[in-house]
């Protein structure tokens, strides 16, 4: 890893024209990532396209009118050196509807573009936080990206983590020595390795579960019911098991709900378990659509296949030997798994999807619906609250329960899938 700062971010020069051009010409093309600051990527861009001119003053970051404009800047420079580009964006933050909020601070987000080399482009955004301790921020960003990526992440994955690492700093700075202080790099090492209100993504993206979690939400069996090639046998099937499945979800949410000890925790909790209920009586509406005659007492009556004795009795288990946490960490994996599972095929196009025709199309569209991920954000949004006093043994055990029984999660794809129907 090298660190080397061009534009400094009170928009000093701080490299020579010729160490500019050695950037270019020598340390540039054995980066994985170049993360420049906006006039940066200008400088660096204005010396790929010609090489001759190299301007001594910072571009004026006036030029710069819209996300669009940033996402074009980071294509552009990507495309110039072959490593991947993340354009931060600190200098300048953006308002909700993506315009630059220039002197409305307050209100601002900071938007970073990462151009990756394959041409895709993604957007991190988080809120700007007001502080004039900030010395540090650009170098201490791009070593919590490299350290993430010797841990293996993907580099998005690295970014978003290092963005929410430096989130934290910022917000637990203190205003050291004379003018900008440093940012606090220590904030969280006596403390829980996931900033406030991302205990979710930490628990998908922990090195024991991200695979299985993406082998979860992209799984065979949700392809086939978003392309309508799944047999209706196996589909019947599923809905079999998963109507046995829900039953016991439903008695897992009464659990929780009888664990919460303050009224507007009970509240939470049972607005979820008429969510879960709801979802039941849809699955015996669609078996009686796909084979007319099959009645709610034909699905109770259902034998139990072993996926979904294993997971149910799994979740029960937690919840009759675990606190709070551990029983709502062991149902979230199933309520959100669901939602990303189907936004990520029904955002796809009509050449991998069939929506018109499809007689399974309509589970997509209840798991991908605005209501559906209604109820998923309650669940999160309690989750997260609970997580703000997490103890360090405790998040290793509440990780372990989320491999689990997102393993689990798949195996029932997995099994909906091989299922040899007589
Ligand atoms: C097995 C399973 N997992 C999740 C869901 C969605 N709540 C479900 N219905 N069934």
């Amino acid at each position: 890893m090298s660190h080397q700062v061009m534009i400094s971010t009170s928009g000093s020069v701080l490299l020579p024209p010729e160490a500019i051009s050695n950037l270019c010409s020598n340390l540039i093309p054995l980066a994985t990532l170049l993360t420049p600051n906006i006039p940066e990527a200008q400088h660096l861009l204005l010396y790929y396209t010609n090489p001759g001119v190299l301007p001594t003053a910072a571009f004026p970051i006036d030029n710069i009118n819209s996300m669009a404009d940033v996402v074009d800047l980071a294509k552009r420079l990507q495309e110039k050196c072959s490593s991947a580009v993340l354009v931060k964006g600190g200098h300048l933050p953006f308002l909700s509807d993506g315009s630059v909020a220039r002197r409305q601070k307050g209100k601002a987000f900071v938007m970073d573009v990462l151009a990756l080399s394959n041409g895709t482009v993604k957007i991190f955004s988080s809120p700007y936080i007001d502080s004039n301790n900030t010395h540090g921020t650009g170098c201490s960003l791009a070593s919590a990206i490299a350290c993430n990526i010797g841990f293996s992440q993907p580099l998005p994955t690295a970014v978003s983590n290092a963005r929410d690492y430096i989130s934290g700093a910022i917000a637990a700075s203190y205003p050291l020595g004379k003018g900008s202080g440093p940012i606090n790099h220590v904030h969280n090492i006596y403390r829980r390795p996931y900033s406030k209100g991302r205990f979710f993504d930490y628990l998908i993206n922990h090195p024991r579960v991200a695979k299985i979690w993406n082998d979860y939400v992209n799984h065979d069996f949700v392809k086939k019911i978003a392309n309508g090639t799944l047999s209706t046998e196996n589909f019947v099937w599923y809905l079999k098991q998963d109507y046995l499945f829900l039953i016991h979800f439903v008695r897992a949410k009464a659990l929780l709900t009888y664990k919460g000890t303050t009224m507007s925790k009970i509240n939470e909790c049972s607005t979820n378990l008429s969510g879960a209920i709801r979802e039941s009586a849809l699955h015996v509406r669609y078996c009686a659509e796909l084979i007319p005659g099959l009645t709610e007492q034909d699905l109770e009556s259902t034998p139990e296949a072993p996926a979904t004795t294993a997971y149910t009795r799994y979740i029960l288990d937690i919840g009759h030997s675990g606190d709070i946490a551990a029983l709502m960490v062991s149902l979230i994996s199933c309520s959100v798994g669901y939602q990303v599972a189907a936004k990520n095929r029904e955002k796809e196009d009509s050449s991998v999807r069939t929506s018109e025709g499809n007689p399974f199309w309509k589970w997509i569209e209840e798991y991908a619906s605005d209501k559906y991920a209604e109820e998923t954000q309650v669940q999160r949004d309690v989750l997260e609250k609970l997580a703000e006093g997490f103890g360090v043994t405790q998040v290793e055990e509440l990780v372990e329960i989320f491999r689990k029984v997102t393993e689990m999660e798949r195996n029932f794809f997995s099994a909906a899938v091989e299922a040899k129907i007589p």
